[in-house]
């Protein structure tokens, strides 16, 4: 074998006796141990590869990460220091913890709070990235596909789904309290109605609480995505004098037309994607006082497209925005690295995002039948309240 190759096999005995003494310091927050450690790796290596290991490898068994330890260990320095050498912020152990969620648990904010900046800058870039890909390959530029980069993404749904449009067995059950793709996913489910009821209240009545809610407000009002129209239910009891709804699955938009959506004076229905619809309505100057995004199926590269037009049909100064904000459901703290991401990009758009916190209670029975679930026994859920920019 030769001397590079064997190197770089990270089996090296070398490697791994580097690597427990490299979690050990920073467990114990050795700095200068840490510094010299990589520094030989260097000397040894020049091209980099065993340094870059040493800051970024996991423990086999327990997946834990040298930025991990040094999370639990409350050491900033040496965060930093792992963070410049490529130590992945969002790698997780055989618990799915990342090491945002170990200085969460310790209370060390001043780490909370960088990996958070470092999660965020790394996921924007990331999304724009993406984003560039997909409007390279759109105008038939030769590129290398997305896919890897879509995958690596925190804040991709755990559901996304290209072909959701053309799947031929979305069904209601018969209590029209659930809504089943072809693979047995929840499309959208009954336990979501208090938080959809909070949303209309926001756009339509603008309020959060039933209690201050204005009924009757002529609002203009646009919800993407109908579902089990809950959301669309609530919107029409503040009897907006607009009502748009996009929806693009044929099955549910067939649904809406037996439910008489069609027949309500202040309804208009856009049967199509929004991508294709929402240019329509803006082309005609429609423009709205309250605009809601619940799809299914997309990527978080698509909200922030979404954003993007939303921004041109919401007036101003006194339009209001929101979301089904289901980012990342699975760990807290991808998620509030994606509020993060989408609090950056509003902000861009000219506009400020809060996430208000609203307690829910959901039964894991609600999973029966479901092949995955898509809340993960929170009881918080930070609704999107997203205004013009005084
Ligand atoms: C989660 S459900 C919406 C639930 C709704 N908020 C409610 O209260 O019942 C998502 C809906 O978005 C629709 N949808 C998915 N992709 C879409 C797109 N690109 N444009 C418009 N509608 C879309 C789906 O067919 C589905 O009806």
């Amino acid at each position: 074998m030769s001397e590079s190759k064997r190197k770089r096999d990270p089996t090296d005995l070398t490697l791994v006796e580097h690597h427990a003494e490299m979690m050990s310091a920073c467990s114990s927050g050795d700095e200068h141990t840490i510094l010299s450690l990589l520094q030989n790796a260097t000397t040894s290596d020049p091209s980099g590869l065993t340094r870059r290991m040493l800051a970024t490898q996991q423990d086999p068994t327990t997946g834990q990460s040298p930025l991990m330890v040094a999370s639990i260990g409350g050491h900033v320095n040496i965060i930093k220091t792992l963070l410049e050498e490529g130590a992945p912020w969002n790698a997780l152990d055989r618990f799915n913890k990342c090491a945002g969620n170990y200085a969460t648990e310790k209370e060390h904010w001043d780490i909370v709070n960088l990996l958070v900046e470092h999660g965020t800058r790394s996921e924007l870039v990331l999304g724009a990235s993406i984003r560039l890909e997909r409007q390279m390959n759109n105008s038939g530029a030769n590129t290398q596909m997305e896919t890897d980069n879509v995958s690596t993404h925190v804040s991709h749904q755990p559901c996304t789904k290209p072909d959701y449009n053309s799947q031929t067995n979305v069904r209601y059950d018969a209590a029209n309290t659930l809504l089943l793709d072809d693979d047995n996913d929840a499309v959208m489910m009954e336990w979501e109605r208090p938080l959809m009821e909070a949303h209309a209240s926001f756009l339509a009545g603008n309020a959060i609480s039933g209690d201050n809610t204005i009924k009757d407000c002529k609002k203009r009002v646009l919800n993407v995505g109908f579902g089990l129209g809950i959301v669309d239910t609530a919107i029409q009891t503040y009897n907006p004098s607009l009502h748009v709804i996009i929806e693009a699955h044929p099955t549910v938009y067939k649904k809406m037309i037996e439910d008489g959506w069609d027949k309500k004076s202040n309804v208009r229905i856009c049967f199509g994607r929004w991508q294709d619809e929402l240019p329509k309505l803006i082309a005609e100057g429609v423009v709205f006082d309250g605009i809601f995004y619940d799809t299914y199926g997309e990527h978080f590269t698509d909200l922030e497209d979404f954003h993007e037009l939303m921004a041109t049909s919401l007036v101003k100064p006194g339009g209001v925005y929101s979301f089904f904000n289901g980012l990342a459901p699975d760990n807290l703290f991808f998620h509030g690295v994606a509020c993060n991401c989408i609090q950056s990009q509003l902000s861009h758009l000219g506009m400020d995002a809060e996430f208000l916190p609203c307690q829910i209670q959901v039964d894991e029975k609600v999973w029966d039948g479901v092949r995955r679930k898509y809340w993960h026994g929170r009881d918080t859920y930070y609704l999107p309240v997203v205004t013009w920019k005084k």
